[in-house]
């Protein structure tokens, strides 16, 4: 299926008194690069979890096209969540197989079940895999263990496995926030080229400001369960952002966690 326009409206997820995510509407243009910021809490993880259904919402509508994603069941979901491929700050592989096989996992939802279990392939599939590994430059490690590899090269097999599933959107959870500068850049530049090369939606949950500013087409802030702003990154005033942090929160966030970022001159320096 085609890329299309993802559409929250008026969409709330309640936690007993909690409103995580609470009455928020927007629109995603097919092909944006969005950054997710905001405080612990705030509500991020919320967000992305609502638009793959991995939770669902209390109130509201998410829609995606014509396709109306709070709705699904059974196979459509499935497909659903094909179509939206999830990347979280934890890597989710698995240690003991090789980095080729958590990559063909990726592509497990389109098997029957037998060759799932026997974990069998066909040609194609293994070829597709690797394809999606030397897109991130991972096709040398194809045949190590991924226990082995650092936590960058093991956010890099995460996304090739996410790729393979031939996905429109592609939903990141922090997905640098483990990793050290210089890995938390390749992970963001190779999120950005997908974009680009792929026309895929990236949405990504971001701790950083300084990240955000340097990668994402439009950033969105999010402030007790709500869009608190929503524009770009020259608009994300330091007004904005000691609104969004609170000031105590502002050094935390202030730190260079990307390298690029650095010689994009997108850099904010923002007084603590
Ligand atoms: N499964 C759950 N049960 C109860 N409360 C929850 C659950 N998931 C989230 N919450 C609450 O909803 C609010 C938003 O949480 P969420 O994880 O979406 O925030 P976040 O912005 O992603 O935070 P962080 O940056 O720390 O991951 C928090 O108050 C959190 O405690």
């Amino acid at each position: 299926m085609e890329n299309a326009t993802l559409t929250l409206s008026s969409v709330t997820r309640r936690f007993g008194e909690t409103r995580a995510v609470d009455n928020v509407t927007l629109q995603v243009e097919p092909g944006q690069f969005v950054g997710v910021i905001g405080r612990s809490g705030a509500g991020k993880s919320t967000l992305l979890r609502l638009i793959n259904r991995l939770i669902d919402p209390s109130e509201g509508q998410i829609t995606f096209g014509n396709r109306e994603i709070t709705a699904m069941k059974g196979r459509e979901l499935r497909a659903w969540r094909r179509d939206c491929a999830m990347i979280f700050q934890q890597f989710n592989l698995v240690d003991r197989l090789d980095v080729l096989t958590n990559v063909l996992v990726g592509q497990l939802a389109g098997h029957g079940f037998l060759n799932s279990m026997t974990l069998r392939f066909s040609d194609a599939e293994r070829t597709r895999a690797i394809q999606a590994l030397d897109r991130l430059d991972m096709a040398p490690k194809a045949l190590q263990r991924a226990g082995t590899l650092s936590g960058g090269q093991q956010q890099r097999v995460a996304i090739a496995r996410a790729l393979v599933q031939d996905p429109r959107i592609m939903l990141a959870d922090e997905p640098i926030a483990s990793l050290d500068p210089g890995n938390a850049t390749r992970v963001m530049e190779a999120l950005r080229s997908i974009n680009r090369e792929d026309g895929l939606t990236v949405l990504v949950n971001l701790h950083t400001l300084d990240t955000a500013r340097a990668y994402c087409d439009r950033i969105i802030a999010m402030r007790e369960g709500r869009v608190f702003f929503d524009g770009t990154a020259a608009q994300l005033t330091d007004d904005v952002v000691r609104d969004i942090y609170g000031s105590e929160g502002l050094a935390e966030f202030n730190e260079a966690v990307t390298s690029t970022s650095v010689s994009t001159g997108h850099v904010a320096k923002i007084p603590a």
